[in-house]
């Protein structure tokens, strides 16, 4: 079996795959008390929990956008499985299929994406990523990841308006009925969700002229859903993207 593990600014997620499918995906905040021993009792719960058999994964991948935390994790896992997971970094970057933009910078979540997009489509493909950021990584029919853009996330807005302002409320992510709201809930739900809509719409709209129409634009992320209006404008929606590229890089590794 394999594990590969994704540290989110909001959630860490565990994706173990065996026999072409997903045993168990589990997913917990990444702001907690984490210590190694926690992370061993954490595993050995959950592992028990799901059911997962009598025989530990043999391979593990780890990413991490949160480098305050990678240490702990990665030494609680280590402890669990016997052997040190391997971690992605900018000297395995050399190894993928595609070529890394700014490798010393950019996220390795963004790297997995693309590796995952371009394995799928190998065309030029636009993955919108809806997590603590909503960012785009365009990655080129060629495997070379092109440029990327960083935004707040629909829930970081949500909190960031709340937590500046004396009297908006933290609201739901919800697209409201209308355009304009009746209320002070549905004036952000409206200012929020909607002007969201529009930026993605801008993104997808400015590449898809610079690549001349040619493109594929797939979403993922833990909020790739919420923005109902733009589900015909990507050609998939699937919130394992990031895991799957994971498990393709690990599997290469392997070989
Ligand atoms: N399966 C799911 N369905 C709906 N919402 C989800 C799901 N999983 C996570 N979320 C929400 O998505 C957000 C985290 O998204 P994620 O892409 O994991 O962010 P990050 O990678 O920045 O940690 C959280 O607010 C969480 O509540
Ligand atoms: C852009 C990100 C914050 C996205 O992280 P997430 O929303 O998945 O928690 C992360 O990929 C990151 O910290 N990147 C480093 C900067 C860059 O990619 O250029
Ligand atoms: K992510």
């Amino acid at each position: 079996m394999l594990l590969v593990v994704d540290i989110g600014n909001t959630d860490i997620v565990f994706g173990f795959y065996e026999n072409q499918t997903w045993k168990a995906v589990l997913r917990t905040p990444t702001h907690q008390p984490w210590s190694a021993n926690g992370v061993v009792n954490w595993m050995k719960k959950e592992w028990a929990f799901k059911d997962l058999g009598d025989t530990l994964p043999s391979l593990a991948l780890l990413s991490s956008v949160v480098p305050s935390i990678s240490p702990q994790i990665l030494k609680g896992l280590s402890i669990w499985l016997g052997f040190m997971p391997e971690v992605m970094n900018p000297a395995l970057y050399e190894s993928l299929a595609i070529q890394v933009i700014s490798p010393d910078e950019i996220g390795s979540d963004l790297v997995a994406n693309s590796v995952y997009a371009h394995e799928n489509y190998a065309t030029n493909v636009l993955i919108v990523d809806f997590g603590t950021a909503l960012t785009f990584t365009l990655v080129n029919k060629s495997g070379k990841m092109e440029g990327v853009s960083i935004a707040p996330g629909l829930k970081t807005a949500v909190k960031s308006l709340f937590s500046q302002t004396a009297q908006l409320p933290e609201v739901p992510l919800e697209m409201p009925e209308f355009n304009l709201g009746t209320d002070t809930v549905s004036a952000i739900q409206a200012g929020i969700l909607w002007g969201y809509v529009g930026m993605v719409k801008e993104m997808i709209s400015r590449v898809k002229e610079d690549k001349k129409g040619d493109l594929k634009v797939v979403a993922t992320g833990g909020l790739s859903s919420i923005l109902t209006p733009l589900a015909s404008y990507f050609d998939e929606v699937n919130k394992l993207i990031t895991l799957e590229g994971l498990r393709l890089i690990a599997e290469r590794l392997k070989a």
